[in-house]
This record gives structure tokens, sequence and C-alpha cells, in this order.
């Protein structure tokens, strides 16, 4: 298990006690279905939140709606205190997708280079930021590799490094340790939590594998686009008399469940 004190506020919120996220009533149509319903929820400025739930239950779709690349999204849903998708948080929001991002046919510093100049950071920080990138996400000694050439778990690194370009305020990670060994894992949980802790970067990282739940400060659970609950791990096991989130989330399943029969 891995508890660590809540990390500083994020720059943007220091002070302020903001949310980095706010959303209210918050839903998404997709092919004429509701797959986001209605959630309310905040994620604390400077915290690792995990977003948890079963394969399609729609985590991918509320992390597109953050970052502004999702249509038919009503309700309120703020980022850094602005409208999610406004143009002003572009460089103030990273994003990962489950597919990595980057070329192949470049080298990863070579894709951190381009990236970089395509954020606008001037030529002469860029080696540095390149390099630190590189070096948070443990690739300096691949650097030179063609990005095609390297492993699965290394192409998804890159693409990390990416979303590190710039020193985002808020990282949104769609599964970002999906097929990676036990080691990596546990390499990239320690470098999320050095970023909250050391950059006051507030992260949000979706996972289907209820067992990276404890690695996180805060959690949203999704079921079949609801929201089940946003809570600490320690809090929702405590809530519902269970040891682990697992337990913790199959028995507020197993709660909706009679609810919906009840309503029924
Ligand atoms: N392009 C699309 N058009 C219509 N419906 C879609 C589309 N993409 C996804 N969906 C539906 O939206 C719902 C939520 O999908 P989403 O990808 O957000 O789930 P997820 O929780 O991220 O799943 P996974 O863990 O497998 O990535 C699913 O029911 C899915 O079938």
């Amino acid at each position: 298990m891995n508890k660590r004190p809540p990390g500083p506020a994020a720059r943007d919120s220091q002070g302020s006690g903001r949310p980095a996220i706010h959303a209210a009533g918050l839903s998404v149509v997709r092919g004429g279905r509701t797959v986001v319903d209605d959630l309310t929820f905040d994620v604390p400025a400077g915290s690792v939140t995990g977003l948890l739930g079963p394969s399609g239950c729609g985590k991918s779709t509320l992390m597109r709606a953050l970052v502004g690349t999702q249509a038919k999204v009503t309700g309120t849903l703020d980022v850094l205190g602005r409208p999610a998708g406004s143009a002003p948080l572009r460089a103030r929001v990273g994003y990962v997708t489950q597919d990595p991002s980057v070329y192949g046919d470049l080298t990863a510093r070579q894709n951190l280079d381009y990236y970089a100049a395509v954020l606008g950071i001037p030529r002469r920080e860029r080696s540095g930021m390149v390099d630190r990138a590189l070096n948070d996400v443990d690739l300096t000694s691949h650097a030179d590799s063609l990005t095609a050439n390297l492993s699965g778990g290394q192409h998804s690194r890159v693409s990390l490094a990416v979303a590190l370009l710039g020193t985002p305020e808020l990282l949104v990670l769609d599964e970002p340790t999906v097929g990676l060994d036990p080691v990596l894992r546990r390499d990239l949980w320690n470098l999320f939590h050095r970023l909250a802790s050391e950059r006051g970067t507030t992260l949000l990282i979706s996972s289907h594998v209820m067992d990276e739940a404890d690695r996180c400060q805060n959690l949203l659970l999704m079921r079949s686009g609801r929201l089940l609950a946003a809570d600490s791990p320690a809090a929702l096991r405590a809530r519902t008399h269970t040891d682990s989130v697992e337990g913790a989330f199959l028995h507020l399943v197993d709660e909706a469940r009679r609810a919906e029969t009840a309503a029924s």
C-alpha cells in the first residue's frame, strides 16, 4: 500500500482551496446513448486521484471531456478554474491516451524536441526540458533509439514524457500502467507521487485494475456511466466495512443494483 500525504496545492490554486477539477451534473451522449450520466465531483488540486471502474464504464469519455476533445457534453465541467477545453488550458493540461501518440520514425529525443517546439517552449529551454522529461520516465539510456524500435512499455513512456513537457498543472493519464511489468508500474506510481509532491501537479489516472486504487489519495469509482463514490481509499473501506477497495467497489455495486431493482 502506498499512502502519502496530500501534495501541495497546484500552482494555479495555491491558497485558494479551489479544486483542480469541478464537475456538476456532467453528462455525455455517445452514439445516441448517455455514457456518462449526471456526475458531480471535485478533484483536489495537487492530488493523485484514481478513476476506476470496469471496461466501458465511461472513464476515457470523461477524460476526453476534461481535455475538451469530446462532443455532446452537458453540465458543468471546470478545469483549473476554467471551462474544460478552453484555449488557455491547452498548455496547462497534459493528456496521455491509451494509444501511444508519438512518431515511430523519430527517436525519443526527436519526438520530445518536436513536441516542445509545438508547445512553444523557447529553443534555449528545449534541450533542458527534454532531458528532464526523459529522466522523469527513466528513458535517458534510450533517448536516441528510434521510437518504433522501443518496447510497448518504453513507447508509452515516450508519450508520458511528451505530456510532462512544459510542466502541466494537470495530468490526465488514460490507463498509463496497462501492460507494464510490476517494477515499471511501481516506478511510474512513484513518479506520479513525486510530480504531485514536488511540482504540485494534479494527476487524474484511470485504471480498471482495482489493486492500483490504494496507490491513490482519492478515488472516483464509476460503473455504467454513473459515479458510485468519490472518496479516499481508507474512507471507502471504512464506509463499506471492507478491507480492500475491490471489496468496497463490489459492495457499492450491489448497493446500486438493489436501489435500481427497488426503483424499477
Ligand atoms: N466512438 C464511440 N461511439 C459511440 N459509443 C462509444 C464510442 N466510444 C465509446 N463508446 C461507448 O461509450 C461507453 C464508454 O466508453 P469508454 O471508452 O469511455 O469506457 P472506458 O471505461 O474508458 O473503457 P476501457 O476501460 O475499456 O477503456 C462504452 O459503452 C462504449 O461502448
